[in-house]
């Protein structure tokens, strides 16, 4: 039978930490009720290891010792060492329990935790793409745009959201307007194929640009995603713009597949960096075009919200919301929860 983590208690004081590839954040829920502490953000590369920075950023700061943790990672979890993708920490949660005096410790998938913010944040935590802008409580779709492209799923079904983490930002992407046959034989593949991480993240940002460049014959000015957003942005550069262009129209199409798949009447939700630094150029009618165009479902794609995440630490919130009840998630943990 698979182990849910509402089957092994998880003790206050609990600390949550999402550690991404250059930002690790932390907060502590001293109980179910209050609020949790924030601690100032940790630059990853600041500290040879996860466990000094926790000591050093969090239990040297507070007279509490929480005797749980749960932390989101982005990097695959399997076995008692966790090497994270983009970072060279390595989390050990045995070592962890005897050094850090952790009784449990927890270890999630980073967009299982923004799935999880999407089943719990309010209309103050999101600002709406389009006119509608309901959530009714049904299925939802999280994707990030950020370092790569992070999706996860989540499923409503008996009064329990199911954080579905996947590997959906690697599906195929292909030319569909007059221009993408144009624009897409100059895109760098990655083994010979365009997925949707080749295109939707900052990365994705720069190739989008390179293409556009090549396919009208002139040579590429800027070499970083903030540049080419912020002249996009302010109209000052024709390429920048079509890039951004394209990129808001990929990124509806991929968020409209992904809606059609998990039938995702709750909503669709973008989190990440680069979502929330471009939503004058998401909320043009490209995104919402590119959403809805999908015949013969494109009614049913109508009625479907898209947000932009605007809360400034979603994932945390996201797992705080599942510190205070388990038991309102599913959330499976057979291989990632080690206690004492
Ligand atoms: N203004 C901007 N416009 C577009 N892309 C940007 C902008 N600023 C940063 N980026 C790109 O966003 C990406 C980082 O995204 P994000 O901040 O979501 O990272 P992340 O992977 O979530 O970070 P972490 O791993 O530290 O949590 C980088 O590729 C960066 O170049």
């Amino acid at each position: 039978m698979v182990k849910l983590a509402s089957d092994t208690p998880l003790n206050f004081p609990i600390l949550i930490g999402d550690i991404g590839g250059t930002n690790a954040r932390f907060s502590l829920l001293t109980d179910a009720f209050g609020e949790p502490r924030a601690f100032p953000n940790v630059q990853t590369a600041d500290f040879a290891t996860i466990d000094e920075a926790i000591q050093a950023c969090v239990l040297d700061k507070t007279s509490v010792q929480p005797r749980s943790t749960i932390l989101a990672v982005a990097g695959p979890i399997r076995g008692d060492e966790i090497p994270l993708t983009n970072c060279p920490w390595v989390v050990r949660p045995k070592s962890m329990i005897s050094d850090l005096g952790f009784e449990t410790v927890l270890i999630v998938n980073d967009f299982e935790a923004q799935a999880l913010a999407v089943a719990t944040l309010d209309e103050n935590s999101r600002d709406a793409i389009g006119e509608k802008s309901d959530s009714p409580i049904a299925s939802r779709v999280v994707l990030g745009p950020g370092t790569g492209l992070g999706v996860a799923g989540l499923v409503f079904a008996q009064h329990t959201w199911f954080p579905v983490p996947g590997e959906g930002g690697h599906i195929d992407v292909g030319p569909r307007s007059a221009r993408d046959f144009e624009v897409f034989p100059h895109l760098q593949p990655i083994e010979g194929r365009i997925s949707a991480e080749q295109l939707l993240c900052g990365r994705g940002i720069v190739n989008i640009y390179q293409a556009v460049c090549k396919a009208d014959g002139t040579d590429a000015q800027f070499h970083d995603p903030a540049s080419i957003t912020s002249h996009a942005l302010a109209g000052s550069d024709r390429q920048c713009v079509e890039t951004i262009d394209l990129f808001v129209t990929y990124l509806g199409r991929v968020a409209g597949d992904l809606a059609l798949i998990f039938m995702a009447r709750g909503g669709v939700f973008l989190s990440g960096g680069i979502s929330q630094k471009i939503i004058p150029a998401l909320k043009s009618p490209l995104f919402r075009q590119a959403f809805e165009d999908k015949a013969p479902h494109s009614a049913l794609m109508r009625n479907i919200s898209t947000f932009v995440i605007t809360h400034p630490q979603a994932a945390l919130a996201g797992l705080a919301a599942y510190a205070r009840r388990p038991g309102s998630f599913g959330l499976a943990t057979d291989g990632r929860l080690w206690s004492r």
